[in-house]
């Protein structure tokens, strides 16, 4: 057995460079030096919510005041709050880390009071050289204290002349590089982003209105304030424009609690013409009224790339620095409050406000196809109004529907079916689009239709059934009309077509990413992904020549060729052309020279001119 030794152990404590602290939490903890200014709106909205709580026969409305005073070099913060007495001076708001908001914020959560960290007066030391705190508290109205210092660390607390009036100031003596500061136009930008939600008026200078002078839609009707309808509407999208920068709202609606969480605001559809993948998510939270982040983005789902909203929670929790949220149950709470706010408000609209959900589908109906595959309920929403790009233009996609079936080309616009579906003159979707192919797929499934996915084997075999000829026949087929495709004998709509130049879009894919592993487009990770796939796809040649015998034109050649009939040159030169002239875009093979096609196609108008 091993001996074990032990040696008396001593507990220390760990020492604190409270200069180096102070310079940490003052100048590192927020990302701009303006939060300072919320911070102290922010400590006198708290004073006067708690003078409300502790003195309950003070009825008058509270006020925060803003003073910049250019001459002096001066900002002055004045609020009619509960004040603080010498002793709460040293003991709250001198001392790092310890407030008394804390304290009755763990009485109970419920009062509105915003502050928790004991922090946010430090960041006073960024923006001025000096801070000054005059204060008189309800609970001794003869005494005015005032606190002074120059850096957090060192402060003197003297007794001054009785104002008699409850409240506090802090006089900022501003450094130079923070002067522009005391222009009222700086602080109602500051003030007007920051505090535009918070509870108590704040007033700029001599101003008669307060930055913050209306409550938002929600509160009102919280309020039971009764506005018509219509008036209300105005209002809300009015509300909704000071939030939205860069797009006009086209609708709002409101943000539901629900029993998981407390979140209230509202939302709205921006106009502007979105993609699939557009982001241009714009969500603004203010907790308990001042705003902590306007980029708040994450909290709406991600298919939301157009909508906006102005969100408020008195659970969600801030991070020391006010400017981000802790990701607890309470945050995805309220991403779920969102999503779900968000879906019901799309389908009141579309049930309400058919004017207005039509101009949100024009807008918006690729980013809704992509939205619609994330959600049964917008799906079921949306699977009958959605349009769908064809090669007939956007139709829904019912109009794409015949004989209980749906054909989606795989291939871009301009192939083999595009040419085969015009002839047909059935539209055909357009499947290299966003969304396209996977909302048809849950589209027929719903609607108990069939989905072809044309250039793929098994897609192609609804199109065409196949049929057989003599091996001499097919040689001499092969030999005047391929170019290289293999040659596939078959009957298929619309008659009147001879054959048809059929690109293996799964094979085409192969290629394509061979190719681009080869010039390094993709990353590995990716392309690893890709080739899981592929690797089930073993043909190789990519294109073939459907022939097909119910076509008048094809029967006679045969039968030309049987006979030895010497005009078959003209005819098999006219075909070979056309084929060439159809096979458009996915005319890819050098072999098939587009100017020799027109060339034989002009010798065989001739040759037959000749004959007659
Ligand atoms: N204008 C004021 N009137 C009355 N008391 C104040 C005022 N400003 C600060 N205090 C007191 O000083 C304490 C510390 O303020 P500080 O801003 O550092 O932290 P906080 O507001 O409690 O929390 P946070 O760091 O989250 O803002 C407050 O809790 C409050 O008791």
């Amino acid at each position: 057995m091993s001996k074990v030794t032990t040696i008396e152990s001593k507990v220390c404590v760990a020492g604190v460079d409270l200069n180096g602290l102070m310079q940490v939490l003052s100048k590192h903890l927020y990302s701009t030096p303006m939060v300072a200014l919320r911070e102290l709106v922010q400590n006198a909205h708290d004073s006067i919510v708690r003078r409300r709580i502790e003195q309950p026969s003070w009825l008058d409305k509270g006020r925060i005041t803003v003073i910049g005073d250019r001459q002096n070099k001066q900002v002055r913060i004045i609020d009619t709050g509960a004040g603080l007495t010498e002793y709460e001076i040293h003991t709250f708001l001198a001392t790092v880390g310890v407030g008394y908001t804390r304290q009755l914020r763990q009485k109970d959560d419920e009062t509105g009071l915003i502050g928790m960290f004991g922090l946010g007066f430090l960041s006073a030391f960024v923006l001025a050289k000096q801070v000054t705190l005059i204060t008189t508290s309800y609970q001794s109205t003869g005494q005015t204290w005032c606190y002074r210092s120059a850096n957090a660390e060192q402060y003197t607390v003297t007794e001054s002349e009785p104002r008699h009036v409850v409240g506090t100031e802090i006089i900022l003596d501003l450094k130079d590089e923070f002067l522009f500061l005391s222009t009222q136009e700086s602080l109602n930008k500051i003030l007007g982003r920051y505090c535009i939600l918070l509870n108590e008026p704040i007033y700029i200078n001599d101003a008669k209105e307060a930055i913050n002078p209306e409550s938002p839609p929600w509160r009102k009707k919280r309020e039971d304030v009764v506005v018509h309808p219509l008036q209300e509407q105005r209002q809300c999208l009015s509300f909704a424009a000071r939030f939205e920068q860069n797009f006009e709202p086209i609708c709002t609606f409101p943000v539901i609690p629900d029993e998981q969480t407390d979140v209230i605001g509202m939302l709205w559809v921006q106009d502007g013409a979105t993609y699939g993948t557009s982001d241009n998510r714009n969500l603004s939270i203010f907790l308990r009224g001042m705003l902590l982040d306007d980029d708040a983005r994450d909290l709406l789902p991600s298919w939301a790339g157009f909508i906006g909203g102005v969100i408020e929670s008195n659970r969600l929790i801030p991070t020391a620095s006010r400017e981000d949220l802790q990701k607890d149950a309470n945050y995805y709470a309220v991403q779920h409050a969102l999503n779900e706010s968000l879906i019901n408000g799309l389908a009141t609209i579309a049930a309400k406000q058919p004017e207005v959900w039509r101009r949100i589908l024009k807008r918006h109906n690729e980013a809704l196809l992509g939205a619609s595959l994330c959600d049964e309920r917008l799906f079921q929403l949306l699977m009958d109004t959605i349009k769908i790009p064809t090669s007939q233009g956007d139709l829904t996609a019912q109009a794409l529907v015949s004989s209980h079936t749906i054909h989606v080309m795989l291939g871009s616009h301009g192939g083999f079916e595009d040419t085969l579906f015009r002839a047909l003159q059935v539209p055909v979707a357009l499947g290299d689009r966003y969304a396209v192919v996977p909302f048809l797929r849950r589209y027929t499934l719903a609607k108990k239709y069939k989905l072809i996915e044309l250039g793929t084997e098994k897609g192609n075999q609804h199109l065409f059934s196949l049929a057989d000829l003599p091996a001499n026949d097919m040689e001499w087929l092969t030999k005047v009309l391929a170019d290289g495709e293999d040659i596939v004998i078959a009957r298929f709509m619309p008659i009147e077509l001879p054959f048809v130049v059929v690109i293996d879009r799964e094979a085409e894919l192969k290629k394509r990413l061979e190719e681009d592993e080869t010039d390094k487009k993709i990353s590995q990770a990716a392309l690893r992904l890709a080739r899981q796939f592929t690797a089930q796809i073993t043909k190789t040649s990519m294109v073939k020549l459907y022939i097909n015998l119910n076509n008048q034109a094809i029967i006679e050649l045969l039968q030309a060729f049987h006979a030895s009939n010497p005009q078959v040159e003209g005819a098999v030169k006219l075909l070979k052309s056309l084929k060439i002239i159809m096979s458009g875009r996915d005319n890819q093979n050098q072999a098939l020279n587009l100017n020799q096609a027109l060339i034989d196609f002009t010798q065989a108008v001739q040759i037959i001119l000749k004959l007659s």
